[in-house]
């Protein structure tokens, strides 16, 4: 399948900090992508290199194919920007006329469709919407655009629970519906675990983590037992992180064959649990692979 994002060696400079660094990804097409990590992680950065809004200073990025940045390719990119971004003074229906004056491949019928299930008042100005609504606004902006790719910067971040759902729930209706893809970025778990079958885990300006979350999933286990030293596991099971008492070991592992050793209670992760020991990585444990833990 055609990927939709492949980086080699990427990398973003701002003055002399490193904002991104070796950047490897290769995520095919047809896939809502997770891209989460801290604050300051460099999730915006990749996303506007993506987008091409920014240069690299080190390596390569392609994006449906080819580099991004000029006008054909960014007719097949919708980016929604972080805080959503309308314009104030202008209405809906104005919105959307100007995103019909300025996208070739406008879907009107699909606008006033969503605008209209979404229950929102043509003639109200955006700075009248609450910040759910104008989240959903800018949402239809970006999907009447009819992109290959929507490319989303922490779209839910200033909802409540409520609207963060109900925004969610458009994305998936909308993803489906028009067969997009689709990568966003959050700082919370939980709203890509009900959203995102790709993940891509930021921390530090590095990729810790990429790959299809099934398959992450099935490859990625809570290891419970008597103490034990890391060294002393198999050098196929590589070790995530480790927690120990006195009596007690438990190990997250990243392991490609079963775990046999009838010592060990194994327990399956959600994806917060996968993520947050990705996170909380922090000091070596041993057998450290290179950044890029598991590429697809
Ligand atoms: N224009 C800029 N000039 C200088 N440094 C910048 C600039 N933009 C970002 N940075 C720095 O680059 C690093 C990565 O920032 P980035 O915005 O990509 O992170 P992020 O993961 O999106 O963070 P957040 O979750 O807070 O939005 C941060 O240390 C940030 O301070």
């Amino acid at each position: 399948m055609t990927a939709v994002l492949q980086a080699q060696d990427l990398g973003k400079k701002y003055g002399r900090r490193w904002a991104l660094r070796d950047c490897t990804i290769d995520v095919p097409a047809g896939h809502v992508v997770g891209l989460v990590g801290p604050n300051g992680a460099g999730k915006t950065t990749l996303l506007k290199l993506a987008c091409g809004q920014l240069a690299p200073t080190s390596g390569r990025i392609s994006v449906l194919g080819g580099p991004p940045g000029d006008r054909a390719h960014l007719a097949r990119v919708g980016f929604v920007a972080q805080d959503t971004p309308t314009y104030a003074g202008l209405t809906v229906a104005e919105h959307l006329r100007l995103g019909a004056r300025l996208n070739s491949g406008w879907d009107a019928a699909l606008a006033e469709e969503r605008i209209d299930r979404l229950g929102l008042d043509p003639g109200r100005r955006a700075s009248r919407l609450s910040a759910g609504e104008r989240a959903q606004l800018a949402l239809t902006l970006g999907l009447a655009k009819r992109p290959e790719l929507l490319v989303l910067d922490e779209p839910v971040a200033a909802l409540d629970p409520l609207a963060r759902r109900e925004f969610l729930r458009g994305l998936m209706e909308a993803t489906a519906e028009h067969e997009l893809s689709v990568l966003l970025s959050s700082h919370l778990v939980s709203d890509l675990e009900r959203t995102c079958d790709y993940l891509i885990v930021l921390v530090d300006s590095r990729v810790r983590l990429a790959g299809e979350v099934d398959e992450l999933l099935a490859t990625h286990h809570r290891l419970t037992g008597p103490r034990r030293d890391p060294d002393r596991l198999p050098a196929d099971q590589y070790v995530v992180s480790a927690r120990h008492t006195d009596r007690q070991s438990t190990f997250i592992v990243r392991a490609e064959g079963p775990i046999l050793d009838p010592a060990w209670t194994v327990g399956r992760l959600t994806m917060e649990d996968l993520v947050l020991a990705y996170l909380e990585q922090a000091a070596p444990v041993r057998r450290r692979r290179p950044a890029l833990a598991v590429v697809r």
